[in-house]
This record gives structure tokens, C-alpha cells and sequence, in this order.
């Protein structure tokens, strides 16, 4: 298969679809890969480290998308992307379509067959693609909280940990998957006072024995999460609904009523976010505040540290492009339940609920949809 590497262009992101290694990997199993230039600069890598590991190298994004049967992407396509996909062919990334209807059109429109990173599911019930990107962004939210809650950023002027002698901040972190459990554990370490809720007694269950009392492991009712959010210096909104708009589950009542200066961190915002005041924003300009509430919202987190970022996610994602490029999409998919509930679009046809329901479009059943395309 030929397999096309586009360089990211949303804001700040540095992260590249595939490594070095792996483009060796493919090439190793007999595919063709094209990267565009300088595509692997931000982390590191030169046209040079891709052509070693047998890649050809192509000077724009409209030349790799025109040789290109499959297309391996980190961040949704971007509306210049889109504008240049094609029917039939195969893209690759993360999509978090349910809060996005001019994407959701395009890739409609376009015909490709387009598999969401997000929405792979594994056998225990994880999300195996989305899985270390949360693990980045999760221990990231404790150190953007900590920055929004320094004064020059308009905050209330807390230490998270405090120092002896005066009171460490209290961080409530919503969602205990794996945003949260990661953020609770980056805010444990720096001492702060941290509570974790979630609706799923597992995922609580699971909390308190990875941290005993050094968490408040708590179930997720509205009055458990008003009175948490309202005491809070920091809140983390890590809560998810696997390829559904996120829930509103803090309220702009509640931000009003919030502690002049405090923090929250709204990780699900690629999701739509789970805070009624959020909306997105970027490394360039990530805080903006509401009610004396410093709101950070930037939805392409491990976009930031892009080299830890970019190897976490090739070593998940890899498997899967080695799959579908060795037994092309129809056979990938179908071969594997876990693997199809990644595909979202396929040749005009919306195949995941919750995207489908956001939009009121028309489902159509992801293995009928493969099985006629
Ligand atoms: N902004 C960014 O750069 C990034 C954002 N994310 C996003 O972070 C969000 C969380 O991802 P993960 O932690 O991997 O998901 P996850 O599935 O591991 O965890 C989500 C948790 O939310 C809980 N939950 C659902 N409804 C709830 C409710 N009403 N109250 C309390 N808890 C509830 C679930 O039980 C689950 O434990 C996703 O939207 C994901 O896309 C992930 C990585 C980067
Ligand atoms: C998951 C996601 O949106 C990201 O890593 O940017
Ligand atoms: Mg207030």
C-alpha cells in the first residue's frame, strides 16, 4: 500500500503521524511511504532519519494527499486537508467528530473511509489510541492548572502543594479514566489535596488502590459534584462518553459561584468539553477567563511536548497501520470488532451513533457499511 505522512498544520502541533521506525517497519513489510518535507522537524527528525528508514520525501501536503492510498494523521484534518481527500482512500487520526458538524460534512462529502484514532476499543473495554495521548494531557492539566492559578496569569496566587504551615490547593478532577487518573496522580505528587469523581464504581474502586487516602475517591451525583467544584482551586475536566459530545456537567452557575482565581483545565474539550464556559483554544493563546475563572482549553494538549507525545502514540498506533495497510481496510476491519468501531465515516456514510445522533444523520451499521463498500 502507499502510505502518506502529511506535516500537522493546527496550531502548535508538532507531532507527526509516523516515526522513523515505524515508516521502517512499514517498508519492511513491502509499503511505499511518503512523508512531506520537514513534517518530522518539530520533534527531532530530518528528511534525512526518513529517507534512512526508506521513505520518500515530497515537497507539499497536496502531493503526498495525491500519491497517497492511506493517510496517517495525528489531528483532524484540518479544512484544507479535507478539501484535498478522496473517495476511497483511507484516513487515519484522530477525528472527535460529535462536536464538529463542518468536519463531520466534509468528511461525508469526501467519500474516504475514515478511521477514528478515538474510538478504537480494546477487549477490557479501553481505548487503546486515545489511551497514551490521555496519559499525556492528563499529567500535563496538573502543570497548566498550576500555572493558571499563578497571579500574573490572573489566578489566586496558590502553591498546589502549599508549604508546611499553610493549606496545599484542592484539585477536583472529573472523570477517573485516564486523564484523571493520570492528573490525580501528577496533583498527589505535588501534595496537593485532590478528589477524583466518577460514576463508575470500577474506575473508583481501582482509584483507591492505586492511591489509598491520598485520594478522595468519589461517586459522581450532581450534588457530589457541586459541592466539589465550588471548593475547588482546580478543577479537571477529564470525563468522557466514547465518541459523543461530552457532557455540560459544570454549569456557567457554577463558574459564577467558583472562587475568584481559580483553574479549570477542561481536557475533554476535544470532545466539546464538559464545562458550560469552555470553548477551544491553543498553545498560542491557552487561558481566557469567565467569572474571575482562568479557563484553560486547549484541545491538542500533547501537542506540546511533541516528541514524548508522538513516540506514546506510534507505539500505539502501529499495529493497527501495519494491519490495514498487510489486508487493506475491508479485511482489517472486519477481521477484528474493536478495530471497526474506530471507523466513523465510509464513503458518505456516518457508521457511529453518538456522531450520527449529534447531527441527526443517518447510522448506518459499520460491518454492512464495510461489507458494501
Ligand atoms: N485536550 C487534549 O489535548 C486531550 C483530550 N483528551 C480527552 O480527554 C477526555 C477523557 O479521556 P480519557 O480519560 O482517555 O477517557 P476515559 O474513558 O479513560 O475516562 C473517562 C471517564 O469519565 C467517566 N465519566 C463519564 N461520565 C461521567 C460523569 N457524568 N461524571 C463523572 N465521570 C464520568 C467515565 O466513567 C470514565 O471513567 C476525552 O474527551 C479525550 O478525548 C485526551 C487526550 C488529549
Ligand atoms: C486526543 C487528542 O485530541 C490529542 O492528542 O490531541
Ligand atoms: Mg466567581
Amino acid at each position: 500500500m502507499i502510505i502518506g505522512v502529511p506535516k500537522e498544520i493546527k496550531n502548535h502541533e508538532y507531532r507527526v503521524g509516523m516515526v522513523p521506525a515505524s515508516v521502517r517497519e512499514l517498508v519492511n513489510h513491502g509499503h511505499q511511504v511518503f512523508v512531506e518535507t520537514d513534517a518530522g522537524m518539530g520533534i527531532g527528525f530530518t528528511n534525512e532519519d526518513y529517507v534512512a528508514a526508506g521513505a520518500e520525501i515530497l515537497p507539499t501536503a497536496a502531493d503526498v494527499f495525491a500519491k497517497a492510498e492511506m493517510i496517517v494523521k495525528v489531528k483532524e484534518p484540518q479544512a484544507v486537508e479535507r478539501a484535498m481527500l478522496r473517495e476511497d482512500q483511507i484516513l487515519f487520526t484522530y477525528l472527535h467528530l460529535a462536536p464538529d458538524l463542518p468536519q463531520t460534512e466534509d468528511l461525508v462529502k469526501s467519500g474516504a473511509v475514515c478511521i477514528a484514532y478515538e474510538t478504537v476499543t480494546d477487549s477490557r473495554g479501553g481505548l487503546p489510541l486515545l489511551a497514551p495521548m490521555s496519559e499525556v494531557a492528563g499529567r500535563m492539566s496538573i502543570q497548566a492548572g498550576a500555572q493558571a492559578l499563578e497571579k500574573s496569569n490572573h489566578g489566586r496566587g496558590m502553591l498546589l502543594g502549599g508549604v508546611p504551615g499553610v493549606e496545599p490547593a484542592k484539585v477536583v478532577v472529573i472523570g477517573g479514566g485516564m486523564v484523571g487518573r493520570s492528573a490525580a496522580q501528577m496533583a498527589v505528587g505535588l501534595g496537593a489535596d485532590v478528589v477524583v469523581l466518577d460514576r463508575n464504581i470500577d474506575v473508583l474502586r481501582a482509584l483507591d488502590a492505586q492511591f489509598g487516602n491520598k485520594v478522595k475517591a468519589i461517586y459522581s451525583t450532581a450534588d457530589a459534584l457541586e459541592k466539589h467544584v465550588l471548593e475547588a482551586d482546580l478543577v479537571i475536566g477529564g470525563v468522557l462518553i466514547p465518541g459523543a459530545a461530552a457532557p455540560k456537567l459544570v454549569t456557567a452557575e457554577h463558574i459564577k459561584a467558583m472562587k475568584p482565581g481559580s483553574a479549570i483545565v477542561d481536557v475533554a474539550i476535544d470532545q466539546g468539553g464538559c464545562i458550560a464556559t469552555s470553548k477551544a483554544t491553543t498553545h498560542a493563546d491557552p487561558t481566557y477567563i469567565v467569572d474571575d475563572v482562568v479557563h484553560y482549553c486547549v484541545a491538542n494538549m500533547p501537542g506540546a511536548v511533541p516528541r514524548t507525545s508522538t513516540f506514546a502514540l506510534n507505539n500505539a498506533t502501529l499495529p493497527f497501520i501495519i494491519n490495514l495497510a498487510n489486508k487493506g481496510y475491508k479485511k482489517a476491519l472486519l477481521d477484528d470488532a474493536n478495530f471497526l468501531k474506530g471507523l466513523n465515516v465510509i464513503k458518505g456514510k456516518v457508521t457511529y451513533k453518538e456522531v450520527a445522533e449529534a447531527f441527526n444523520m443517518e447510522y448506518v451499521d459499520p460491518r454492512t457499511a464495510v461489507e458494501n463498500a
